[in-house]
């Protein structure tokens, strides 16, 4: 189903875990701030009403998408408490081949990060022709990719902390 057929911020709250013992790392691009910051409220506001405190929600910014993963990475490694990161970032088309490869570098080290690491990252980039597009990803008629990527922050969150539970003992 496209995104054009779902609003993003939709959700059955009595179906999301209680956020309230998760601690949370959003990354946020600086590449299209308006954007980027509706994207960041998008997911801050939907960890809150799922009982996130508001300490325990850490933001870090960096200059463009392709250094989410880096910012990422070091997030991971500084506070390995967290429970979910959010990487946030707007790549619009331009004239180059730029588009191509910024969308492929911060997607391809998402992917490594979750593979690699133990803090499941989510992925809020979006990847947009023109920017009517990212504004109808980011609060307007389809909703908000933010609120999106917080509840799976959240799922995955529970996740993990349930995955502790399932190994066996030897
Ligand atoms: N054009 C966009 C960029 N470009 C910048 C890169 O992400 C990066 O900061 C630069 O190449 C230095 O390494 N970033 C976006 O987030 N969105 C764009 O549309
Ligand atoms: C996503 C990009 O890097 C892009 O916006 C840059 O634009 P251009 O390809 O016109 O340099």
């Amino acid at each position: 189903m496209a995104t054009a057929h779902k609003n993003l911020s939709t959700y059955q709250k009595e179906e999301i875990p209680n956020a309230k013992d998760f601690k949370f790392g959003v990354v946020v691009s600086e590449w299209n701030p308006t954007i980027t910051q509706n994207l960041f409220q998008g997911a801050f506001d939907a960890f809150i009403e799922n009982g996130a405190l508001k300490e325990n929600i850490v933001r870090w910014n960096v200059p463009g998408s392709f250094e989410l993963v880096y910012a990422a990475k070091k997030m991971r490694e500084s506070f390995d408490m967290l429970d979910a990161i959010v990487v946030v970032g707007v790549v619009i088309q331009g004239e180059t081949k730029h588009f191509d490869f910024v969308c492929q570098g911060v997607t391809q080290g998402v992917m490594d990060l979750n593979i690699n690491g133990d803090i499941p990252v989510i992925f809020c980039v979006l990847t947009d022709n023109h920017i009517q597009q990212s504004i109808d990803r980011s609060g307007g008629k389809h909703g908000n990719k933010g609120t999106e990527a917080a509840i799976a922050a959240i799922k995955m969150a529970q996740l993990k902390k349930d995955a502790k539970f399932y190994g066996f003992e030897n």
